[in-house]
């Protein structure tokens, strides 16, 4: 593992703040969404999904309110989600910064959160989420960056894949939670989860 402070290294880009100007508005079925009002070129750092660190029992007595929670670590071993960023950086080497390993911890941005906590899920992204260590060593809690993987014209929703697997999202009973997708993609699957 090449270490995050190293000049080389893509992910410092996600250090240095929001870049674009970003609107929240209300969507037609989504609740509120986000796009921005300038062009993002392909391979732009877009902004962290921040929030507050849970440990995975906190994040499990809060799965009844799930809007706003993210599992870090979950699924993010899946090389498809790394697609936008070879796509757009060739020989970026996917272990650089980014640490993949699961863990038991979430991102709730229910009380505490930025412009990320309003990124749609949609079946065709235009963002993809990156695991990014910076600040601290801990493979376990790397921070969560969504970068464009596309060139975005201004005002096109910007959303990012949600990853979950279907009929694999538990409510506190053990009941198997579904969600209906409204992304509107022709690539839809008709279920967030
Ligand atoms: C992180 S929030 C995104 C912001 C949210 N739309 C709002 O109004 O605050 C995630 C929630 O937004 C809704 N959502 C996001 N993407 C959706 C989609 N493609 N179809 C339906 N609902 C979606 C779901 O209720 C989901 O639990």
């Amino acid at each position: 593992m090449k270490k995050s402070n190293e000049a080389s290294c893509y992910n410092r880009v996600s250090q240095q703040g929001i870049k674009f100007q970003m609107e929240i508005f209300k969507t037609e079925a989504r609740g509120w969404g986000v796009r921005s009002l300038n062009s993002i070129p392909s391979g732009s750092f877009i902004c962290e999904y921040a929030g507050e660190l849970l440990e995975e029992k906190e994040a499990e007595r809060r799965t009844s309110n799930d809007e706003y929670l993210f599992d870090i670590g979950n699924n993010y071993n899946d090389g498809s989600l790394w697609g936008g960023l070879s796509n757009v950086m060739p020989d970026a080497p996917l272990s650089s910064c980014g640490v993949v390993e699961d863990g038991g911890f979430t991102i709730d941005a229910v009380e505490y959160g930025n412009v990320g906590r309003f990124v749609n899920h949609s079946c065709s992204p235009n963002l993809y989420a990156q695991n990014v260590l910076y600040d601290h060593e801990d493979k376990r809690t790397p921070h969560i960056m969504l970068f464009a993987a596309e060139n975005i014209p201004p005002l096109q929703e910007l959303t990012y894949h949600y990853n979950y697997v279907i009929d694999q999202v538990y409510d506190s009973s053990g009941n198997i939670k579904k969600k209906s997708c409204f992304c509107g993609s022709s690539e839809c699957t008709g279920r967030l989860y």
